[in-house]
């Protein structure tokens, strides 16, 4: 125990019997011990509040807040050595369940410390480096890549320092020529078009969001800016959003290409495969796309936002085999309620869930911000909006699975078999005329199958009924499924 405690702590004394005893240093210790049968963990019979305080930590271990947590201990400690044991029994009761209740998804404790301490940081540091002065000047627009309801997105790139006599438009029939070394993806917010404008407000402000809580995940945002005069693609006001280019191809493409999913092979694990048996090699590669997906929807669904978009052409795909979730134009924000309508769906409807929607229908708008934010723990245990983006990840892994069912008709056919069997994807098995291939979800034991299953399927009780994103990663599916091992040995073959 005295080993645990830094050299500077306090001698134990009475006076600080109640969390003077706790270690100072075991909130990482335990992390290292979760292994270890931990006495003070293990003795259930006669729990003390140091032993509940230390179960309650232990069960926030993962919390990126602990260096606070630390701090409100110490704290804490100063003022509960003056208190009785009643006392200090009764503070106690009330600091752990609020700490946990704050802590809890989404998270209403970092979602304030992000709101209003990351985020003016954020917009400090990058209204210093210059980030948040984008002008039209700086960039060239190239190739129409894509056209949505509310945006236009164009391949473009940035303007370098000394270039002169540089034209907004990419030269021949929209390529950049070769001066133009930092690529960028840019999407023009349509004029005029009712819903427009804030849609594109409300995709800069996720971007900016998203790159707080999970930048891995999303395509690298660079900020935005207004168009100063009418020329070429720019309209005099209209408003542009700008991205990192991240790769040539979303997955969509590459699902569109016959040799799906071997022309992601060598992107994925960085060589082709040593697998023989090409069910095997496809579903090795298949569950490293699925792993990478769900692993950046656990990330931003922590933090409480909901893409509610997910598709194959919204994933982009880098040249390090890294799939990026872009466009969250419809995302929604269930911390505070930014860019939640009832009743609204916007999702594409070939991956939307049959709820149709976020929340419960009967959910009212929601109220003022803070009050959205300190309401909402209860709101996610509720209601698992996460789920919705559950299911589209599931479509997804049945498309990439099931080769019959990539094309825009087959989908459509499959959504309108799936609804017939009341989204019981077994059902859905045994009664489907297409004579679907499902060999890369039925091999090790239907682990895929298995994980298709509990991701398209009806809400059950209390709005489960479907894994979540951490539950997903903890099916078999991900647990035993080699794709990892795969990764890691290509890249020891490659740096020998
Ligand atoms: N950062 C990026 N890097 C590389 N390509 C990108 C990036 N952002 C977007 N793209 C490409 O542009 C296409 C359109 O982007 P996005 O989905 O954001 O536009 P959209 O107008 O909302 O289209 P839609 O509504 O049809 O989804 C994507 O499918 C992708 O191929």
């Amino acid at each position: 125990m005295a080993s645990l405690l830094p050299p500077t702590s306090p001698p134990l004394t009475k006076h600080h019997s109640f969390l003077s005893s706790f270690p100072y240093n075991s909130i990482s210790h335990l992390r290292l011990s979760t292994r270890r049968p931990n006495k003070r963990l293990t003795s259930k019979c006669n729990a003390s509040p140091n032993d509940l305080l230390l179960n309650a930590l232990s069960s926030l271990q993962s919390s990126p807040l602990l260096p606070f947590l630390k701090e409100s201990i110490t704290q804490f400690e100063g003022v509960a050595s003056g208190l009785t044991a009643n006392e200090r029994l009764e503070a106690f009761l009330f600091v752990v369940p609020t700490w946990v209740y704050l802590t809890a998804r989404p998270g209403v404790l970092i979602g304030a410390i992000d709101a209003y301490i990351f985020a003016p940081l954020q917009l400090g540091l990058d209204s210093l480096l210059g980030r948040r002065n984008l002008k039209m000047s700086d960039f060239v627009v190239g190739q129409k890549l894509g056209e949505g309801s509310f945006g236009i997105v164009y391949a473009g790139a940035i303007v370098p320092k000394n270039a002169v006599n540089v034209e907004q438009r990419g030269k021949g029939k929209g390529r950049i020529d070769e001066r133009f070394k930092e690529r960028v993806i840019l999407k023009k917010v349509k004029v005029g078009t009712k819903g427009a404008e804030e849609c594109g407000d409300f995709e800069e402000w996720f971007n900016y969001r998203v790159s707080r809580a999970a930048p891995e995940s999303c395509a690298e945002f660079l900020g935005s800016f207004t168009a100063d005069k009418t020329s070429s693609e720019f309209i005099k006001g209209g408003k542009w959003l700008v991205w990192k280019f991240e790769g040539d191809t979303n997955l969509a493409d590459y699902m569109r290409e016959r040799s799906f999913p071997f022309n992601l092979e060598s992107t994925m694990f960085g060589r082709v495969l040593q697998e023989v048996d090409s069910t095997k090699k496809s579903a090795l590669i298949i569950t490293q796309i699925m792993r990478q997906i769900i692993t950046s929807l656990k990330k931003i669904h922590d933090t409480g936002i909901v893409h509610r978009d997910i598709k194959p052409a919204n994933l982009v795909v880098t040249a390090k085999g890294k799939i990026k979730l872009i466009d969250f134009g419809a995302a929604t924000d269930l911390r505070i309620g930014k860019n939640y309508v009832p009743n609204r769906g916007l999702l594409d409807p070939d991956y939307c869930p049959p709820e149709l929607y976020v929340m419960p229908e009967e959910t009212p708008s929601p109220p003022p911000e803070p009050i959205a934010a300190i309401l909402s723990p209860i709101i996610w245990q509720l209601n698992s909006p996460d789920l919705f983006d559950m299911y589209s990840a599931g479509i997804v892994l049945m498309q990439m699975a099931v080769p019959t069912l990539r094309s825009a008709a087959a989908l459509k056919n499959f959504n309108s078999e799936l609804k017939v069997v009341g989204y019981d994807l077994n059902e859905w098995r045994e009664r489907t005329r297409s004579g679907p291939d499902l060999r890369i979800l039925d091999i090790n034991n239907g682990r895929g199958w298995d994980l298709a299953t509990k991701l398209i399927s009806q809400r059950g009780f209390l709005r489960r009924g479907r894994l979540s994103a951490s539950a997903a990663l903890r099916h078999p599916y991900f647990l035993l499924g080699g794709d990892q091992a795969a990764a890691v040995l290509s890249k020891l073959t490659l740096s020998k």
